[in-house]
């Protein structure tokens, strides 16, 4: 309402103008009919022109604060609904999106939607309404001379809709491209020591330039359309004012027109076309903001594919017991494929433009973003899964590679939902539950564990913000961390991350134990370390994990052969499928894939932890 106000003042400074000049013309200098009549005073006139002048001052400044404050909590809001809706997503979403093209949307896509909210928008808005009032003014001087100097207007119009489309175009291609580098830059700069280590840094800097350029040919399409479209809206303009000096020049001289009109009528002309040509001068810019508001609703139009029923029940505290139920599940992830007829090989790199499809438009046409082809792979990873966890037990899960032993794990805390059959927990349906209160109720520890930068406390205290600095203290010793932790200088409060303390392995390990100590879960998702800690931490990571075992149902990707022996329910796994289940007595006796592997690892096995197995 305010930036209404003030913008409705701000009409008066322009709109004022040509009409005082021509008071001064014609009345005070005393250039046109009657001026006798009239009574103003050069002094009047002076006056009131510095007081507009003041109040311009005064409301512009105004406005543009009001205006920038108002832009960027715009901004920041949509910021923030989409770090909020891209958290609800499955991790399906992830699955398919590199972590550098959703960060582009968060950070690129919202910052060029600030140049729309920001000011252009609202300023095109008040100068549409200039231009509409500024042609009233022009009828009302002299309506054949606005007439003539209107006639123009339609070849600026039909310019308008056929080049804004093409820009469109071109600014979609901007925004793809910039999403691409993001991509490829995130990963690569993650895995600098990959890139390092394969001297792979000219290559890494080719395929760089070959995107930046790209990015440079679409940018360069939407300004060089832009430019086009600006000159022909300044060619309009002069067009105007040469007619109207040329015509109404010749009015003013056969007595038809005063020059104080004259002089009025081309100042409302300047306001006419003036604003038709800022339009066209930051149209780039409204054009790039619209598509990177497409961008960002597009985000925020996915569905989320994991959510809460629709009365969800509240599940204060679980007994652990988890029935699987003839679950099975396909990945589905969609992967880029080439245009049809784009008539050049396919590169991942590259983003081609796409034209428009009609030749003119006589009418500014609707386009959606064209999305971008995909084939849909789809994978089976689990079929028919059955088997019952009582609560407290540990249920290992072993098999080679791709059996799907972490795809299984992952429909626990609800990472995915199952595509057939269902996950009973304490009896219900795991859908049934509120998905806040469930993941409550789980704590994951992987191999290669998150700890994000901060504080040792912080991060330990991740899960559980409230807990006293002895809770704290308590777990990091159960998962025998206290004792490094507690040596360095500062203790807890070290910071770590990335311009903090690097840490090794195991000491990651177990801090991430200690945060999953601390949650207290009843269901503990464990996918343990293989051979990259050494015999030491190993050791002090296998009792951590132990304490944080006892008295909850654990799933373990087991890799140990202690664990596994010690299970109480053994899942054998392959191709997507179980193979076997029991206990460790009951598989070896029965022989087959689980024996199999249970032999090949105990002829692996360091006779120290040969003899530690078989005395536990
Ligand atoms: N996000 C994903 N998108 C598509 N396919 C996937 C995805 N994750 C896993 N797969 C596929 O699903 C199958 C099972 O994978 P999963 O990671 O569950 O196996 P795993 O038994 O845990 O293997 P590992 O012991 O090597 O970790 C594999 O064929 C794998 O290629």
């Amino acid at each position: 309402m305010a930036i209404v106000a003030l913008g409705l003042l701000q009409f008066i400074v322009p709109l004022s103008g040509p009409w005082l000049t021509k008071i001064m013309i014609d009345d005070v200098l005393g250039l046109g009919p009657g001026q006798s009549e009239s009574g103003w005073t050069l002094k009047q006139v002076v006056t009131i022109f510095a007081l507009i002048y003041l109040v311009s001052v005064i409301v512009t400044y105004i406005r543009n604060n009001v205006m920038s404050r108002l832009g960027n909590r715009m901004v920041a809001g949509i910021r923030r609904q989409l770090y909020e809706h891209i958290q609800k997503l499955s991790q399906r979403f992830y699955d398919s999106r590199q972590v550098g093209s959703i960060l582009s949307r968060v950070i690129n896509d919202v910052n060029g939607a600030q140049n729309l909210v920001g000011s252009n928008v609202i300023n095109v808005a008040f100068d549409l309404i200039m231009v509409v009032i500024a042609a009233c003014l022009l009828f009302s001087l002299n309506w054949k001379l606005a007439l003539l100097s209107l006639w123009i207007l339609p070849i600026y119009y039909l310019s308008f809709t056929n080049l804004n489309v093409r820009i469109r175009f071109a600014s979609r291609s901007v925004n793809r491209q910039m999403e691409r580098i993001s991509g490829v830059l995130v990963e690569r700069i993650s895995g600098m020591k990959i890139v390092q280590s394969f001297n792979r840094e000219r290559t890494e800097l080719a395929r760089f330039d070959k995107q930046s350029d790209q990015y440079v040919n679409h940018a360069m399409s939407a300004q060089l359309l832009s430019n086009i479209l600006g000159r022909i809206s300044q060619t309009v303009g002069y067009s105007g004012t040469l007619i109207t000096w040329s015509v109404g020049g010749l009015f003013v001289l056969h007595g038809d027109m005063t020059v104080g009109a004259l002089v009025a009528f081309n100042g409302y002309l300047g306001q006419l076309y003036g604003p038709i040509q800022r339009f066209a001068e930051v149209n780039v810019t409204i054009q790039n903001a619209m598509t990177n508001i497409e961008r960002i609703f597009e985000v925020l139009d996915i569905e989320p594919d994991v959510k809460n029923a629709e009365h969800p029940l509240p599940l204060p505290l679980c007994l652990g017991d988890i029935r699987f139920n003839n679950v099975s599940f396909t990945y589905e992830t969609e992967l880029p494929v080439p245009r049809p007829n784009a008539g050049k090989p396919y590169d991942p790199d590259i983003v081609e433009r796409q034209k428009p499809p009609k030749p003119f438009y006589w009418l500014p046409p609707k386009t959606q973003p064209d999305p971008l082809p995909t084939v849909t792979e789809s994978r089976v990873a689990l079929e028919n899964i059955t088997f019952h966890a009582k609560p407290g037990q540990v249920i290992a899960l072993v098999g080679p590679s791709g059996a799907g032993k972490s795809t299984l794990i992952n429909f626990i805390p609800r990472f995915y939902d199952v595509d057939e059959g269902a996950v009973y927990l304490d009896g219900r349906n795991i859908k049934e539950y509120d998905i806040n209160d469930l993941r409550k109720q789980i704590a994951v520890v992987l191999q290669e564990n998150i700890l994000f930068s901060g504080t040792v406390y912080e991060n330990i205290a991740y899960g559980r913000p409230e807990a006293t600095m002895q809770e704290v203290y308590e777990a990091a010793k159960a998962a025998n961390a206290h004792e490094f932790v507690s040596k360095w200088e500062k203790g807890y409060d070290t910071v770590l991350g990335e311009r903090g303390v690097r840490l090794s392995g195991g000491q990651k390990q177990r801090l991430a134990i200690a945060r999953a100590l601390l949650k207290n879960p009843r269901i503990l998702i464990l996918d343990e370390a293989t051979s990259a800690l050494d015999a030491e931490s190993e050791e002090l990571v296998t009792e951590a994990l132990n304490n944080l075992m006892k008295n909850r149902t654990t799933f373990v990707i087991a890799h140990r052969l202690a664990t596994v022996v010690r299970a109480d329910l053994i899942i054998a796994m392959e191709h997507g499928k179980i193979a076997q289940s029991g206990t460790h007595e009951q598989l070896i006796r029965k022989g087959g894939l689980y024996r199999e592997l249970y032999e090949k690892q105990l002829k692996a096995m360091r006779p120290k932890d040969l003899k530690e197995m078989l005395l536990s």
